[in-house]
Parts: structure tokens; sequence; C-alpha cells
């Protein structure tokens, strides 16, 4: 077994233990919502130096609150009731967590991969009136990682080479889409496309996953 693979067979172990119920997941996801306007509210706010530190300290005040009983780690990724691998705490796809979108991936049947629609607020502005490329890169990685995964050939991403076709905009429906194109032994192969509105690819990536030795 790799170094990286008994480190994350541990970690996962220790993870699924403590992993939220039912009710929790459906509180912290509301949390996480607002969480999210708030990062909104912050980005866009024009209030004065004064108003900004008293709301500084209010907020300090609810993550002190929140902090009163914390985990260890945040959740695991696990089986959800419909048979789909939710990430609850990760960062593109993570209901629980604020920094997510969050991209809901759907599994596209008959071996067609992973899916996705969704809108990137101004948050995740990079040029003037676009998308940041570095955030188009994490939401396809999730995308060609999930495919990978889904076929059932799981990895750690090895390459990720993108192409960046066109700006990719913001606040209008994007979808993205990534399909194993071939799995040679522990190496999975896969494509994926950020597309716009007008049914044009903005971004294509081709990567490849490894799994670890053992
Ligand atoms: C318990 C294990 C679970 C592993 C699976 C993990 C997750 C899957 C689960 C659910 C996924 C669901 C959704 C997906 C979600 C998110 C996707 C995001 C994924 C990431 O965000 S992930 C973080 C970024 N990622 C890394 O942090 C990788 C760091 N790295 C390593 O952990 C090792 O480096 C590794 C494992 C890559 C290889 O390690 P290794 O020891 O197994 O490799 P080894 O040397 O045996 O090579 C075997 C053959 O691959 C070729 N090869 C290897 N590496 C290459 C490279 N980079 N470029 C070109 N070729 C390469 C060799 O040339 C050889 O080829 P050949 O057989 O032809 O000689």
């Amino acid at each position: 077994m790799s170094g990286a693979e008994a480190v994350m067979r541990r970690d996962f172990a220790a993870r699924e233990r403590h992993a939220p119920d039912e009710a929790q997941v459906a509180a912290l996801t509301g949390l996480a919502a607002r969480v999210r306007e708030l990062t909104e509210a912050v980005v866009h706010t024009d209030v004065d130096p004064a108003e900004a530190d008293a709301v500084a300290a209010e907020i300090a005040a609810l993550t002190a609150r929140l902090t009163a009983a914390r985990r260890e780690h945040p959740p695991v990724a696990a089986l959800g009731a419909d048979g789909r691998l939710r990430h609850l705490a990760n960062p593109v796809s993570g209901e629980l967590n604020p920094i997510a979108p969050p991209v809901l991936l759907e599994i596209v049947p008959d071996g067609g991969g992973v899916r996705a629609e969704f809108t990137l607020s101004d948050v995740y502005e990079g040029p003037p009136s676009f998308v940041h490329g570095g955030v188009s890169a994490l939401i396809l990685d999730q995308l060609l990682g999930a495919a990978a995964a889904v076929n059932g050939t799981p990895g750690m991403t090895a390459t990720l080479e993108l192409r960046y076709r066109r700006p990719t905009p913001h606040g209008v429906p994007l979808t993205a889409e990534a399909k194993v194109s071939r799995v040679d032994g522990r190496k999975t192969y896969v494509d994926a496309a950020i597309t716009g509105p007008d049914g044009k690819a903005t971004v294509q990536a081709t990567a490849m996953f490894v799994m670890p030795q053992g």
C-alpha cells in the first residue's frame, strides 16, 4: 500500500464514524447557504468602516458559537440514500461547504459520465465579467474525478490539461460534462468541458487519474 493510500484509508475510517445524520445535514446545508449570501454581501458591501467593524464583531461571535462543538475533520464523502456519492464538504460540490458554489453532479445513465448545471456569481470573478480560470479548473477537476470514480476506476489527479477557448461568463447558466475516454491499468483518461448558454465550449479539459498502488 502506498503512503498516500494508507493516509487516505486511515482518515476515511476516522471520519466515517462521525458522519452527520440527515437532520444535521439539512440544518448545515441551510447554514452554508446563508454563509454564501454573507460572502456575496461582503464582496459587494459599501458600508462605512465603523459598520464593517461592527458586523465583523458580530460574525466573530457567531464563529465562536459554531466552534463550541467542533469536528476534528470535515465530513467525509458518503453514499446518499439515492445511491449517489455525496461530497458534503467538498469545495466544488459540497452543500455544507460555503466556498462551494455548489456544483451538484448528476450521473449520466448508460456510461455517459457526469454532468452539472450551475450558475457562478461574481464572487468567482477573475477578469471583469468573467469567471476566474482557476475556478473553472477546480470545477473541471471535480467533474473529471467524479467521472473516473463513477466509471469504477477512481484515482488521484496525475495530469490536468486545460484549453481556455472563450471567457466563461458569470451570472448565466453553465453546463459541464465529463466522460472517461480510456482506461489503461491504474490510469484513467477523462475528457470534460464547460459550455456557455450559447452551447459553445468555454473551457475544455483532459486529465489522467492514477489509482495509488495497492
Ligand atoms: C484509497 C485510495 C483512493 C484513491 C482515489 C481517490 C479518490 C476517489 C474517490 C472518489 C472520487 C469522487 C469524485 C472525485 C473528486 C475529486 C477529484 C479531485 C481529485 C484531486 O484533487 S486529487 C489531488 C491532486 N492530485 C494529487 O495530489 C496526486 C499526487 N500524486 C500522487 O498521489 C501519486 O503521484 C499518484 C497516485 C498520482 C501516482 O503515484 P503512484 O506511486 O501510484 O505512481 P507510479 O509511479 O506507480 O505510476 C503509475 C503509472 O502512472 C504514471 N504516472 C504517475 N504519475 C504521473 C503523472 N503525474 N504524470 C504522468 N504519468 C504519471 C507512471 O508513469 C506510471 O506509468 P507506467 O505504469 O506506464 O509506467
